[in-house]
């Protein structure tokens, strides 16, 4: 069955996103795996100098950093996570520097914070950034900058930013590279458990077991890859699952790993980045009617059908646009702030009344071009 799954997708992407987990990187005690690394970068440059445009994600920072600072097992508490990173980080540029500068290609680094993909203004400008290093033909070789993150805002897993990065920089297709090769029925050290080559929407999944954890160095295990790559197809982002030693077999289309075909088109950038990197910072909660508009009719959202408006926001925020029931329905950026359209609420703000009354014409609650439905 395998061997029927076209993996051109992959072999022709002419933008692609790696992504690479520690445990791909490092033993199991951490520390830096240098043969590991330097087979990758190799494989990774090679792409490049064919003219790809690469982009790497790479976690490895805290695993990196645990040798150097004497630590035995991956710490739990942030604090010291994010003093390994701080060890760690400027060992794997380093590594990286020289496995891919022996090739002839650069490499620059770029971490960012989930502030940076919740915050438009610095969603466009890392945008921007990426754009000019793969213009300049750099490998931009990415991470979560670990040593201001905190609990509460922190991605905690690079599959989930990897996805993000993806759709940053309108990536062809998604390469996500683990210890395990492909995708499992079930955890793969269990008996009968199958290699699943071909993910064709999210009902080939419903039988997948992947609640087992994963390795001692890395954080998300199977779950956060499956979550990343369903983000990326959602998006018309093809997601190859493999192994960092098949990396080479993967990027020539040959069949290998887990392929995840597209089950959804490409948006336009910012409905992009309002569906899956925002972060909303209120609610506002709809009657049927305006659900019905909204969702199905894709009108624009009035004063009128709104029922109550929760949390602190601004006009130009984003906030969840919820149903009776209090399930979000759809996001999109706010006209108001929360203080002005608390009074607004059920009003039927009619444009002919407010022009003659010399108030200014009343806008949307959400504009239909300013959002989502999810
Ligand atoms: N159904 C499954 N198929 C494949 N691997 C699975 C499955 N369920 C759990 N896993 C585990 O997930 C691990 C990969 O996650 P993780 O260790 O976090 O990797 P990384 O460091 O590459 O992000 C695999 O090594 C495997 O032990
Ligand atoms: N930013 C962290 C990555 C977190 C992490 O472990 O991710 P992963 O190995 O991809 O599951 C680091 O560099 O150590």
């Amino acid at each position: 069955m395998g061997s029927t799954v076209d993996r051109s997708v992959i072999r022709d992407a002419h933008r692609m996103v790696v992504k690479v987990g520690s445990s791909s990187l490092t033993g199991p005690e951490g520390g830096l795996d240098g043969f590991r690394l330097q087979a990758l970068a190799t494989s990774l440059a090679k792409k490049a100098m064919s003219g790809t445009q690469v982009v790497l994600v790479s976690s490895g920072a805290i695993a990196a950093g645990m040798v150097p600072l004497g630590l035995e097992r991956r710490p739990k508490d942030l604090a010291t996570q994010q003093a390994a990173a701080s060890a760690g980080q400027g060992a794997l540029m380093a590594a990286y520097t020289n496995a891919f500068t022996m090739h002839g290609v650069q490499v620059g680094q770029v971490l960012l914070t989930a502030d940076d993909m919740h915050k438009r203004s610095h969603y466009v400008n890392a945008s921007r950034t990426l754009e000019r290093l793969l213009e300049l033909e750099v490998v931009p070789i990415i991470n979560e900058n670990d040593t201001v993150a905190t609990d509460e805002i922190r991605f905690g897993d690079n599959d989930r930013l990897a996805a993000l990065v993806a759709h940053l920089v309108d990536a062809d297709a998604l390469v996500l590279l683990s210890d395990v090769d492909a995708l499992y029925t079930g955890h793969p050290a269990r008996p009968g458990s199958e290699r699943i080559p071909l993910v064709a929407g999210a009902g080939a999944l419903a039988e997948v077991d992947v609640s087992r954890a994963g390795s001692s160095v890395g954080t998300g295990g199977m779950q956060t890859k499956v979550a990343a790559a369903q983000m990326s197809v959602a998006e018309g982002i093809p997601v190859l699952l493999t192994n960092a030693e098949q990396v080479h077999q993967a990027l020539l289309g040959e069949d290998v790993g887990t392929l995840f075909t597209p089950v959804g088109t490409k948006s336009p950038a910012r409905r992009r980045w309002l569906a899956h990197a925002s972060s909303a910072t209120g609610r506002v909660v709809l009657d049927d009617g305006a659900v019905e508009a909204v969702v199905r009719r894709r009108t624009s959202l009035l004063p009128v059908g709104i029922t109550r408006v929760e949390g602190r926001f601004s006009a130009g925020d984003t906030v969840d646009l919820c149903d009776q029931r209090g399930s979000v329905v759809a996001r999109g950026l706010v006209g108001y702030d929360a203080d002005e359209l608390g009074p607004l609420v059920g009003r039927r703000l009619v444009r002919d009344s407010a022009l003659r009354s010399g108030a200014p014409a009343p806008r949307p609650v959400v504009r239909r071009d300013d959002l989502v439905v999810l």
